[in-house]
């Protein structure tokens, strides 16, 4: 990679009101200052590795994948089959170890944690739903036994106290009908809704689900996010949704893209007003990831439509910076080719 200018090196003059390059640098030294990666998370991934070998092959699912996620946010992460989704989520879930990296879910360090410390992050930091019903309730007991067993396995509470908070639990997610109900007379909506109160009921810091509405159709899936989204609100739970389902996806503020195992793009939503009318929308951003080493993943598109391999040259601008296809190499566009640059990365 090649910068076409330096900072100190020369260039255009800063316009009136915009920063010299001896700011930038002040700004960029202070940057260096900054507290560590994910102070203030609550799920903070940081260069997380986890190479599976199986019959002396190597699989690398996860490849130096940063993520972090704030207490109380409701998120989803989407990626392509084999990506590592799953991967990143038996981390977090605690039943897998990274090979390398750090991850640490509500002060818990994941790697080093012992068998028992590991038991007890289970039962009482996260919670989780998958998408095999199977996985998540006990056939031979009904909705309430279910929720109440977690409490039971932990101990602690009175037996009425249990039954107490497990009602309250299937009230808040519009379960009160299927209290006495085993899960093969519950309906696929049902049963999900009834394990997002089993994952509750110790009342974990994050909850994690993967495909939790992969069997079900549009409508059942839509009352099974709103028992999420309910979790949420109410109970202020951390959630991570791993889906395929774009309408899930676009329900959340933040959607975190998964690429060979290392975390690519997100789009964030907001609600704008116009300041004229007043009226507000739901304004949708993709961001492309900049990793702590400065490495940026540019589009597999925008980069083949340019010609971009191997080297690009880059220009600082006081907003933004330019990345321009190298004019040397075979099949990039020639300088001058359309009427900007080749890619711009605002605010990197
Ligand atoms: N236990 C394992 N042993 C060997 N390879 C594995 C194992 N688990 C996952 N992998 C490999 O790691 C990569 C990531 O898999 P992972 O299941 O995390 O992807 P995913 O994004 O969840 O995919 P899907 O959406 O299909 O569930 C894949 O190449 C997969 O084959």
């Amino acid at each position: 990679m090649t910068t076409g200018r330096q900072p100190g090196t020369g260039g255009p003059r800063p316009a009136p009101g915009e920063p010299s390059l001896a700011e930038l640098e002040r700004r960029a030294a202070s940057n260096r200052r900054r507290p560590a990666y994910g102070h203030d998370a609550l799920i903070v991934c940081d260069r997380l590795v986890r190479v599976f070998t199986t019959d002396g092959v190597e699989v690398q699912a996860l490849q130096g994948l940063d993520l972090l996620v704030a207490e109380g946010e409701l998120m989803a992460l989407v990626g392509a089959s084999g990506s590592g989704k799953s991967t990143l989520m038996n981390i977090l879930a605690g039943l897998d170890v990274p090979t390398a990296g750090a991850a640490r879910v509500a002060g818990r360090d994941l790697l080093t944690m012992d068998a028992g410390a590991r038991l007890g992050y289970r039962r009482d930091v996260v919670g989780f739903v998958w998408q095999q019903t199977a996985r998540n309730l006990l056939p031979y007991l009904t909705a309430a036994q279910n929720v109440t067993l977690p409490m039971q396995l932990r101990g602690g509470r009175r037996r009425a106290a249990r039954a107490k908070a497990a009602d309250e639990l299937l009230s808040m997610l519009a379960l009160d009908h299927c209290r006495d109900r085993r899960p093969h007379q519950l309906s696929g909506g049902e049963q999900q809704r009834a394990a997002i109160a089993v994952a509750l009921a110790n009342n974990p810091s994050v909850l994690l689900a993967d495909e939790p509405t992969g069997e079900l159709d549009s409508h059942t899936a839509e009352q099974v996010f709103t028992a999420f989204r309910t979790a949420n609100e109410e109970l202020g739970t951390t959630i991570v949704i791993v889906t395929h389902d774009q309408a899930v996806a676009d329900e959340v503020r933040r959607t975190v893209a998964i690429r060979d195992g290392r975390t690519s793009s997100e789009v964030l939503r907001r609600t704008e007003r116009d300041a004229a009318t007043g009226q507000e929308s739901l304004v949708a951003r993709e961001y492309a990831m900049l990793d702590r080493a400065g490495r940026l993943q540019l589009p597999a598109d925008y980069t083949s439509s340019l010609g971009m391999a191997h080297r690009v040259l880059l220009e600082l601008e006081s907003d933004h910076i330019g990345v321009w296809p190298d004019p040397t190499a075979d099949g990039a566009a020639t300088e001058g080719d359309g009427d900007g640059p080749a890619g711009t990365a605002h605010g990197a």
